[in-house]
């Protein structure tokens, strides 16, 4: 039996379960997005350069991606680390920090700013989508890429003695390109290896998710242990959500907090809001998957932050967990949501 079994790896090293409290499964604290660069609409040149000010957080709220200063949040230290005291104070415990290569991982920030705030954080191994990959990691086999991320929750990554405790947010675009396929065949490698947790960033299309469970299975992954990202904006059919959740992953609402009319990377997709995303959840509840929902809010934009007049963390805690109070959601199943269920995940075998 190896160390990590039974525990939880992060940042500031092995920790038991029961520590971990309310647990956000999927947030960023230092990236850059500058790769998912997205330009403005036509006529709005000159707006998308404007300063950060208040009269422009309507903009950019719903156009994103369209500014290049909003892309880099790794600029937003202080801030985050004055966010992370209020999710704190808010009763949250943990957070899953899912930045992976690609899109400038900083394991060194995440280990100073839990020493700073004692919010235990959870940093991710392994690559982000294929435009993110270096021609070197394009060429690499499955087993070099699988050493990889062997090593990164192992020893440490990125050059430091800090190690990783959860694969991903691994990468998939659509349809799954072959650099993606063998990062995904090498993350259920290293999954089978090291009986760690997995969480995937899937294609924007309502096809994907299954489509990567199914390769990551052929591959050994251990879907009970993985968390599929992103579903608020790739499943809208109650039906096909349904056959999705049979296959077994943990089912994950982590754009909370993201409102928007006109979503640039899909114009297909109609962003939800919030209520919805409680009204899918609560739906979820009804038809019996109560122990494998878990959420976060993804924030990965500056514009998201309380300093920019954002939800920040907290939402999910401070105004979501009253909704979903409200929508017949019990504080028995909002405690598996918020706790047990992230605890089940992250806890290697
Ligand atoms: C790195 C952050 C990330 O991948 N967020 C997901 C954005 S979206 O694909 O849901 O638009």
């Amino acid at each position: 039996m190896s160390e990590l079994s039974g525990k939880v790896q992060t940042v500031l090293g092995l920790l038991d379960p029961d520590q971990l409290g309310r647990t956000m499964t999927h947030e960023h604290l230092t990236m850059s997005f500058e790769c998912c660069y997205f330009p403005p609409p036509p006529g709005d040149e000159a707006v998308a350069e404007n300063p950060f000010q208040m009269q422009h957080m309507h903009w950019l709220r719903q156009n994103p991606y369209s500014c290049h200063e909003n892309l880099l949040l790794l600029q937003e230290t202080a801030a985050v680390r004055d966010e992370l005291l209020a999710y704190r104070k808010a009763g949250g415990g943990t957070i899953v920090e899912n930045t992976t290569m690609g899109i400038d991982r900083d394991l060194p920030t995440l280990k100073q700013l839990a020493k700073d705030t004692g919010v235990h954080v959870v940093a991710g191994a392994g690559y982000y989508v294929d435009c993110t990959h270096t021609e070197a990691t394009k060429k690499m086999s499955v087993e070099k890429l699988t050493d990889i991320i062997v090593s990164e929750v192992l020893h440490g990554a990125d050059g430091t003695d800090i190690r990783c405790g959860v694969i991903g947010e691994i990468g998939t675009g659509w349809p799954i390109t072959e650099s993606e396929t063998k990062v995904l065949r090498a993350t259920a490698h290293a999954q089978a290896q090291l009986g760690c947790p997995v969480i995937i960033h899937p294609g924007r299309n309502p096809a994907a998710p299954a489509e990567v469970v199914r390769i990551l299975q052929e591959a050994g992954g251990d879907i009970s242990k993985t968390v599929m990202s992103h579903l608020d904006r790739t499943i809208f059919d109650d039906g096909e959500l349904l056959e999705f959740a049979k296959l077994g992953s943990y089912l994950e609402y982590d754009l909370f907090g993201t409102e928007m009319l006109n979503y640039p990377y899909n114009l297909e997709v109609d962003m939800p809001s919030d209520s919805q995303r409680v009204k899918t959840l609560a739906f979820l509840v009804k038809e019996g998957y109560e122990d494998m929902i878990v959420v976060a809010h993804d924030i990965h934009t500056k514009n998201r932050l309380t300093k920019y007049g954002g939800h920040g963390y907290s939402h999910i805690l401070k105004n979501i967990v009253p909704k979903m109070l409200m929508r017949g959601i019990s504080q028995h199943q909002v405690d598996k949501i918020l706790i047990d269920n992230p605890k089940r995940w992250l806890t290697f075998k």
